[in-house]
């Protein structure tokens, strides 16, 4: 008998499956602080959440027992991933079942933001019949700025173009001709800041989409935007926000979710005038909350009767005969996706893995999602990617996937190339695994280089001219940066150049602004391999 524990109100229709399951027992028992989970968790197999329960190292701990963690939603942001990994606990989510939900509360917001709804019936429940405090604005002709144009975020440009507003939106992901497509025009996140008199965010929260509307967004900001946040707190600075509110830059902001959930009493959104707010409840109708529930509860019989299943998170896929082969190369891939998804700008369009040397003659096709999950990583957050989802994941993106196996070499050991086709360029690196030495970056581009993929690397492009890679060394010095190792190329004298600097530690906005500021340098990539 497996022993089920539902520790979040979960639809009880959509656990059906488990519940009348003769093999499953299910408790359901929610509200628990960290230690009650604790104390009780030991016997299960598996645990079940919404977004309430924070399933932290110490939980995934005590559960001795537990193969598997389902998540009724999407953002699995509640679990600790590492421990679930590393103590080999499964963690399925349910991806799909509250797109539909989460683009109608989006729609909710906007409409009540551009009508003043909830501020209206505060005054007239309360015996005020103001009619002209609560000018409003149409939705029509507007433009919609959308960020992220995932699931969620594809579904409100849709809704969108039926209340005749023109969507224009950045997705480091989104095909041109699937926008194209859609209706919507894809530009650059500073064009959806200056022109959008709408504007929703659909990313997840990551290191680059944390703060991506702060204070210098909100500067050059088109004056009386309306802002709606249904995705994840942090993606908007809060802060940043009021002020913005305040200064009248922003006309109003509708806010589903927090930095920090529940919200302290004190937090000036709850006050002001201009912000409405709901307690995430972004996925909160019944339609969704049976979706998530019957796709979790599915992923989570299979997995616990050993059947195949689909959404892991986290869980690595070893394939049994090529594991020793291969393994070696697993980390590189990774290392390698993460490089070139940091090294080339665009939407991607095509990932081609390269093997040479020995790797020539085996079944590679194990090392590509290792490959992606580097790639996509960088966008998608590292907690949505793992070697189990990064395949469907880049097929749902339309990104085109192609191994290739080749005869030549430049060296006498395996190598794997990994190109990146994006819409606007095409940009390759090269690495290798050797029992000495590990993981080494071989080749950027066509320059040799001898770097260990970890740290900080900068890769500089600028005009061969004396004096300045002087004066990119005294820069970083003057910051505090040392230079590990720092290897140069050119094509020929005079001609184009590279710089590849290992770095001790990351380079700040203000150095990678100096170093472009340098007539000379036409490109500054920063590759953080964290
Ligand atoms: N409020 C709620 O209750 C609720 C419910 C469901 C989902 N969510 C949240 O909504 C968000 C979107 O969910 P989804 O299912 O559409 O996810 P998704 O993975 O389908 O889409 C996210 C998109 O964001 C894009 N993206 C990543 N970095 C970006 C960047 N810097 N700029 C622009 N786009 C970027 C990705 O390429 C991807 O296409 C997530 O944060 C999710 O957790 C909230
Ligand atoms: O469980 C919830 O209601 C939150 C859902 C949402 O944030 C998600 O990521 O799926």
């Amino acid at each position: 008998m497996f022993k089920v524990l539902v520790s979040d109100p979960i639809s009880d229709f959509g656990l059906q499956q488990l519940t009348r399951a003769a093999d499953v027992e299910v408790d359901k028992i929610t509200g628990l602080g960290e230690e009650e989970l604790i104390s009780i968790i030991r016997p299960y197999d598996a645990l079940l959440v919404r977004s309430q329960t924070k399933v932290t190292r110490r939980i995934v701990e005590a559960g001795v027992q537990l193969k598997v963690i389902g998540r009724a939603g999407v953002g699995v942001d509640n679990i600790d991933l590492d421990a679930a990994t590393s103590q080999g606990i499964v963690v399925v989510n349910a991806p799909d079942g509250n797109t539909v939900t989460t683009c109608e509360h989006t729609f909710a917001m906007m409409m009540a933001l551009a009508r003043h709804i909830p501020q209206a019936y505060a005054q007239t429940v309360a015996g005020h019949w103001d009619r002209k405090s609560f000018l409003g604005v149409e939705l029509r002709h507007k433009i919609l700025g959308v960020l992220g144009l995932g699931r969620i975020g594809i579904e409100v440009a849709k809704r969108a173009a039926a209340f005749g507003m023109t969507v224009i939106g950045y997705d480091p992901f989104l095909p041109e001709e699937k926008a194209n497509k859609l209706g919507i025009k894809l530009t650059t996140v500073d064009e959806v800041i200056r022109t959008a008199d709408f504007m929703t965010v659909h990313t997840p929260l990551t290191n680059e989409t944390h703060h991506m509307i702060a204070g210098p967004q909100f500067d050059v900001m088109k004056r009386g935007m309306r802002i709606v946040n249904c995705a994840r707190g942090g993606i908007i600075d809060e802060a940043a926000l009021v002020e913005a509110l305040d200064e009248g830059i922003v006309a109003g902001a509708a806010f589903d979710v927090f930095e920090h959930e529940p919200p302290a009493p004190d937090h000036p959104f709850l006050r002001h005038p201009k912000i409405i707010v709901t307690p995430h409840l972004g996925a909160s109708t019944l339609e969704a909350q049976e979706n998530v529930a019957v796709d979790v509860s599915e992923q989570v019989i299979h997995i616990l009767r050993h059947e195949p299943f689909k959404n892991a998170v986290n869980m690595p896929a070893v394939p049994t005969d090529l594991l020793n082969k291969l393994q070696p190369y697993f980390t590189l891939c990774e290392q390698l996706g993460k490089a070139i998804a940091q090294m080339t700008d665009g939407a991607v369009c095509q990932v081609t893995v390269e093997c040479s040397g020995e790797l020539a003659d085996l079944d590679i096709s194990p090392l590509t999602p290792y490959v992606i999950k580097g790639i996509l990583s960088h966008h998608l957050g590292a907690e949505q990617v793992n070697v189990v989802n990064a395949i469907h994941l880049a097929k749902f993106r339309d990104i085109h996937l192609v191994e290739r196996k080749s005869l030549l070499t430049q060296s006498s050991s395996s190598e794997i190339t990994i190109r990146l086709k994006t819409a606007i360029e095409e940009r390759w690196v090269t690495g290798s695994a050797l029992p000495s030495v590990g993981e080494r970056l071989v080749r950027i581009g066509p320059y040799p280089v001898e770097i260990s993929p970890d740290g900080f690397v900068l890769l500089i492009s600028q005009k061969d001219r004396p004096g300045i890679i002087g004066r990119v060394g005294t820069l970083l010095g003057d910051s505090g940066i040392n230079i590990a190792t720092m290897q140069v190329g050119r094509n020929e004298a005079g001609g184009s150049a590279v710089m590849i600097l290992k770095i001790d530690k990351k380079a700040p906005k203000n150095v990678m602004e100096s170093l472009y500021a340098i007539p000379e340098i036409k490109r500054v990539r920063e590759i953080a391999f964290d």
